[in-house]
């Protein structure tokens, strides 16, 4: 089973630089982006080259970084960096690690006396974006362990599970969320070799169940059949699958959770065919400030990802296109939420503050 990939890094101190693995390019090249400035990660970002919620944050905190080369005195640097703040936060409006990120930078910047040395504050935060890193790479590792032991009761031997777009390593600073739950409970089983097949969605019109995720598990041995996102309703029929767990960009206070568009879909068909739903997300994905689901922003892209999804023009000129990225889950339709600090469930504003209402760690 290979390691993971190396999906963000950031190489040097306080004058360092980004690089990332381009997702744009998966699977067929293995290609990397190095980023020296503020506006090349707000692109990547954009673009998806990065994605996925925590890995947005991650990538964002490390651009923050970037905004203090050729500055010269603190308030020159420290205006530079808020602006970075300000810029990294117009990429994309849905993924709340993103805005959790840049409010943790932003709280680094405006602490700094006032006479801290240029090369101190960068370094500062340069320090401030690796611990953001570290801390969701061992966010990823509690839900895996989490998961698992769910999952394990849930999946029998031989088994099917299915997940939407993606979630793994790809998606976060670690093994990722619901991938680190299969990816756990994988290693759990090979001993046994009481295995299990993932059903990925390829998750139009980006692909990111086809391209990444049909990747990351084949790279990882775990054993996944790709589906359109039209069949997932005939594998449930069919009794393939015993449990749907999928990520997720925002979750409201009362458990409403937002992903990749198409998961709504899931959780009705889940419920239809009484197959357990779950949610796999770290606390910096919850939004307690929001009462429900209806107040996620959901973002909308462009026309042609689905109008020239297939490197030509599928879809006739002048064709109207509607392009949401992301729905809701309803809490109702959710059996748990699998985060690092334990399981939620059942998935209740109650059950919500019981285990993510504390203090996030700033
Ligand atoms: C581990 S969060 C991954 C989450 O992000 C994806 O969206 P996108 O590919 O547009 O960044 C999708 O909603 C995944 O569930």
């Amino acid at each position: 089973m290979s390691e993971a990939p190396n999906t963000i890094s950031w190489t040097g101190g306080g004058d360092g630089f980004l690089t990332l693995l381009d997702q744009t390019r998966l699977p067929g090249e293995t290609a990397y982006l190095n980023c020296e400035d503020v506006e090349s990660v707000y692109d990547a970002i954009k673009r998806l080259a990065v994605r996925g919620a925590p890995a947005i944050g991650i990538a964002a905190a490390y651009g923050v970084c970037l905004a203090t080369r050729e500055t010269s005195s603190l308030t020159e640097a420290r205006t530079a960096a808020l602006a970075a703040c300000d810029r990294l936060a117009e990429s994309r409006p849905t993924a709340v690690n993103l805005f959790w990120a840049l409010e943790r930078m932003r709280g680094v910047i405006t602490a700094m006396a006032d006479d801290t040395p240029v090369v101190q504050f960068a370094k500062r935060l340069a320090g401030e974006a690796r611990a953001i890193h570290d801390e969701d790479r061992a966010q990823c590792a509690a839900i895996g362990r989490h998961g698992a032991e769910l999952l394990a009761e849930v999946v029998p031997p031989g088994g099917g599970v299915l997940t939407h777009c993606n979630t793994g390593a790809l998606a976060t600073g670690g093994d990722g969320t619901a991938l680190a739950v299969l990816f756990a409970l994988h290693r759990a089983r090979q001993e046994s070799n009481q295995s299990f097949t993932v059903f990925a969605d390829e998750t139009r019109p980006l692909l990111q169940g086809a391209r990444l995720t049909m990747w990351e598990l084949i790279e990882r041995g775990v054993p996944a059949t790709l589906i359109c996102d039209s069949m997932a309703a005939q594998v449930m029929r069919e009794g393939r699958v015993q449990a749907v767990i999928v990520g997720a960009d925002r979750i409201a206070a009362n458990g409403d959770a937002a992903n990749k568009i198409g998961t709504y879909g899931l959780a009705v068909l889940a419920k239809h065919h009484g197959v357990p739903f779950y949610v796999a997300a770290p606390s910096t994905t919850f939004d307690l400030e929001l009462a429900s689901g209806d107040e996620i922003p959901i973002e909308e892209r462009a026309a042609e990802e689905i109008t020239d999804g297939f490197g030509r023009r599928t879809a006739p000129e002048g064709a109207q296109v509607y392009n949401p990225a992301f729905d809701v889950a309803p809490a109702a339709l959710v059996t748990a939420i699998i985060t690092e600090r334990g399981v939620i469930s059942p998935v209740t504003g109650e059950e919500v503050a019981a285990i993510v209402g504390t203090e996030i760690p700033a």
